[in-house]
């Protein structure tokens, strides 16, 4: 199976307003949310190594819903960036971006979202390259005001604020020259998760395709 994508990270971002971050507790529940997902109309999933079996799921993922481009989230070390993209990811998620995983993502040649959460942050991914970056915890360092403000001396940067957006808030961070994403748990709860519940995730989903546009 070829994990190869020839996708930027801003054109991953721009397939859909809003990337799901999702926590799953077994491979069947992953794809079983990866479906309803894309029912709903959502075709990204970011994928967190927050639970024992995201490696396995992000396997199976790869394996059994081909259509959903693929990330990985909670990308915290170097050895993470490889065992994800073995799995199958065609992009990677992290809340931050320390320098030893900065040099294993540019290895690694994959798409990404490094965490930023300061103009300082920003401008050392932009001096290395990359445009498009998470906006992490964007709700708790300063919201929609804070990214519309950052605009003004860093117009070239395209950011996908996570952390604390919800069906709530989204828009305001959609309407910003500056967002090419958002993303967000709320569209994949874990009690839906733990219930089976996938016609809940398919209705959230296809809500969440609708914002935006
Ligand atoms: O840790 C935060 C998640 O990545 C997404 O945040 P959220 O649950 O506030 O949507
Ligand atoms: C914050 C986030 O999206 C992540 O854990 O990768």
């Amino acid at each position: 199976m070829s994990t190869a994508t020839t996708l930027t990270m801003e054109e991953i971002c721009r397939m859909s307003p809003v990337v799901p971050v999702v926590k799953v507790p077994s491979a069947e529940a992953a794809v079983s949310v990866a479906k309803a997902l894309v029912r709903g109309g959502v075709p990204v999933i970011e994928l967190t190594l927050r639970t024992p079996a995201a490696i396995e799921a992000i396997r199976a993922i790869a394996a059994e819903v081909p259509d959903i481009v693929l990330g990985a989230g909670t990308v915290t070390t170097p050895e993470q960036v490889t065992l994800a993209v073995e799995a199958g990811a065609r992009f990677v998620v992290s809340p931050g971006s320390p320098a030893d995983l900065q040099d294993a993502v540019l290895d690694a040649n994959v798409p990404a979202l490094l965490g930023a959460a300061t103009t300082t942050e920003m401008m050392q991914l932009a001096n290395r390259g990359w445009r498009t970056m998470k906006f992490f915890p964007a709700e708790a360092a300063g919201g929609a005001t804070y990214l519309a403000n950052v605009r003004g001396p860093l117009p070239d940067l395209q950011f996908c604020p996570t952390g604390g957006v919800n069906r709530k808030n989204a828009a305001d961070y959609l309407a910003l020259a500056n967002v090419a994403c958002v993303g967000g748990s709320w569209i994949t709860p874990e009690a839906a998760i733990d219930a089976g519940d996938w016609a809940t995730i398919e209705r959230l989903a296809g809500e969440a395709a609708q914002l935006g546009g």
